[in-house]
């Protein structure tokens, strides 16, 4: 993979409208995190108008945090009209192995063929079938133990697969990467990485040509932002606007040389 430097500047340069169809704990940290980085955030989820709004939106983001059957009608509809208009859609199934509605919404929302499947690593543990040790929305495996099942997913759905934690994992089945940097105060705080589903779709909708690389990008963004808060944070709370701010600080030549990206 080339340089991520110009993948940042083409972003910020598209400020590409998003619609995030979030749960409602996500719903204004994720909207924040678009706006700091430099994507316009719209959060449009009503099954009456959620389909018709991802015709306008350079990538729709799903998440099933506080999920519905309203909601879920919209996030279909949603998923449809991407998939109509070749726009890229991100899929995060927060927490999908704690309830039969969850599952299976998770999975009729995979089987729409969602560009990005991203979670954290006991949600796509769990796809394999194997019991995972999520607790609740928290993950409670390493992405390590994940990676296997992520690789399988990406090729048998030709998808990208990111699995979040200590140190994340992308792939598209053929291509991964592993990406550092990132705070242990992040999942202190809540919907961070729901928000961090919201970026994933900003870049992916300004980096049409490659969604491997698009997703790449975004988490060595958040990586950078999230080291950087870590060092001037007392704690979870002024850790969250330290992280707000360095998402906005950091510049294309940043990021390519404080990212910390390991090629396997
Ligand atoms: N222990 C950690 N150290 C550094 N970064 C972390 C850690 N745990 C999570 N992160 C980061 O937090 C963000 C959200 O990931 P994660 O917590 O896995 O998602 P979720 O909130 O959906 O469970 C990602 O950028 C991830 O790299
Ligand atoms: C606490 C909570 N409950 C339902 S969704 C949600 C937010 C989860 O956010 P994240 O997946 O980023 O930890
Ligand atoms: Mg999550």
């Amino acid at each position: 993979m080339a340089d991520i430097a110009p993948i940042l500047q083409k972003m910020r340069a598209d400020a590409p409208l998003v619609q995030c169809i979030t749960n409602y704990v996500a719903m204004n940290i994720a909207a924040n995190v678009l706006l700091a980085a430099g994507a316009s955030p719209a959060m449009v989820h009503a099954k009456e108008e959620a389909g018709e709004f991802a015709g306008i939106a350079s990538a729709v983001t799903i998440n099933i945090g506080t999920l519905s059957p309203d909601w879920l009608a919209g996030m279909k509809a949603a998923a449809e009209t991407a998939n109509r208009n070749r726009t890229p859609w991100v899929l995060d199934p927060v927490a999908h192995f704690a309830t039969g509605f969850r599952a299976r919404a998770a999975l009729e929302l995979l089987d729409l063929g969602p560009t990005i499947l991203r979670g954290n690593a006991s949600e796509i543990l769990a796809f394999s079938g194997a019991t995972s040790a999520g607790k609740g929305v928290d993950a409670g495996d390493s992405v390590a133990a994940a990676e296997e099942t992520a690789k399988t997913l990406a090729r048998e759905r030709n998808m990208v697969v990111a699995v979040t934690g200590e140190r994340d994992f992308v792939t598209d089945g053929t291509r991964s990467a592993r990406i550092g940097g990132g705070s242990p105060l992040m999942p202190r705080v809540t919907a961070l990485g729901c928000a961090l589903t919201a970026l994933v779709g900003g870049y992916a909708g300004a980096w049409r040509a490659d969604a491997f690389e698009a997703t790449v990008a975004a988490l060595a963004h958040y990586g950078v932002a999230g080291s950087r808060a870590h060092v001037r944070a007392d704690g979870p709370g002024s850790f969250q606007a330290h992280f707000l701010d360095a998402l906005a600080a950091v510049t294309p030549q940043a990021l390519a040389s404080e990212a910390e990206i390991e090629w396997p």
